[in-house]
């Protein structure tokens, strides 16, 4: 077997918050038994409701954030045992980050080409006249004009500054990219244009790609395979093309029919109540609050990971029927809601 790109290994973050009082703090379960592994060039799509644990997620394939336990890996190399130094390279030359908004990401006193160049003087990679190259074939190799190299990014437009993002990302030639949220802070007119260039550059260049999303449905055209979250926890992982109508946890047939445009369901599957909270996780499966098919077994035990197939797994105790359709599922949910009043959809 091939060593996975990078990988969790049963990792938890957890943050202490502010709760109220000067002096009262609670436990924030942001990311919880979490176990994930990204091969070389594959493109990963991570969904889920605000505050699920996407970004957390993200943040700990990149080293960005520290796990409380567990661990992560990436190249064959445990990140969090390495020297201060290791770490650096290997996260600063292996991965590159994409924000949300590159309006408050990149530096606004620096024109675009220190912004490109800084990646290069910090990991010494070759000589000024080299770098200065890479700067011009980082602009080109990302649609900038030669002509943006001088501008400050208060003068470009949000799609000429969400490229610079992406090529300082990928300045350093890194095997995974991750981006959180890439396009939610453009126009919706730059949106398709940023989006296909990112999938052009992970095919040319060969890069893992980890995109974070609220947009199921373009999550859904970019990705090989999708994680759905829930409260800080994977609950399925799935091939991109048969989450439709093959995925197998509730939450994730639920969250997929609330998605317009997606399917032609009569009416998304209803689900009671609102997503519990962070710093007070149900016992045992945390979807339980809200499922339709919860019962006992759910209150008591988080179910295992089980296969569905290739590159499918779910963590279910009353998985949904394989090839069970959606239009069922709607009237199964709809048949068991208690009070329509308080019925909310994910
Ligand atoms: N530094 C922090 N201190 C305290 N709580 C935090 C911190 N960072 C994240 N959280 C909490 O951890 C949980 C997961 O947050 P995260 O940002 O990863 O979710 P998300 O799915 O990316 O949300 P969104 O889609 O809204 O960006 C949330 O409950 C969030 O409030």
């Amino acid at each position: 077997m091939t060593t996975p790109l990078a990988e969790l290994d049963a990792v938890h973050v957890v943050h202490r918050a502010r709760t109220g009082g000067l002096w009262s703090r609670d436990t924030v379960h942001a990311l919880t038994a979490a176990t994930l592994t990204i091969a070389r060039g594959e493109t990963v799509g991570v969904v889920g409701e605000s505050g699920c644990g996407k970004t957390t997620l993200a943040h700990t394939l990149v080293g960005i954030q520290r796990p409380s336990t567990g661990t992560v890996t990436f190249r064959g190399e445990e990140l969090w045992t390495m020297s201060p130094a290791a770490r650096r390279e290997a996260i600063g030359t292996g991965t590159g980050m994409i924000f949300q908004d590159p309006a408050t990401a990149l530096n606004r006193r620096l024109p675009v080409r220190r912004i490109l160049r800084d990646p290069l003087d910090v990991h010494g990679r070759g000589g000024p006249k080299q770098r200065d190259e890479r700067v011009k074939e980082l602009m080109d190799l990302v649609g900038l004009p030669p002509g943006l190299a001088d501008g400050l990014p208060g003068r470009l437009s949000g799609g000429q500054r969400q490229r610079v993002a992406i090529a300082r990302a990928l300045a350093l030639e890194p095997d995974l990219v991750v981006a959180d949220e890439p396009t939610s802070a453009l126009d919706v007119s730059v949106r398709a244009q940023i989006l296909n260039l990112l999938l052009d550059l992970k095919e040319r260049l060969g890069l893992a790609l980890v995109f974070v999303s609220h947009d199921i449905q373009t999550v859904r055209r970019m990705s090989d395979r999708v994680v759905t979250m829930y409260l800080g926890r994977i609950v399925e992982e799935s091939p991109a093309r048969d989450i439709l109508d093959r995925a197998r946890h509730p939450y994730t047939r639920a969250l997929f029919s609330a998605t317009p445009g997606l399917l032609d369901p009569i009416d998304p599957i209803p689900l009671v109540g609102p997503v519990p909270s962070a710093t007070r996780p149900p016992s045992g499966c945390p979807f339980r609050t809200r499922c339709w098919k919860a019962d006992d077994a759910c209150a008591a035990a988080m179910p295992d990971a089980e296969d569905a197939g290739p590159a499918h797994t779910f963590r279910c105790h009353h998985p949904v029927d394989e090839g069970e359709s959606t239009h069922d599922l709607v009237a199964q949910a709809a048949a068991t809601a208690p009070a329509p009043t308080t019925r909310e959809h994910p």
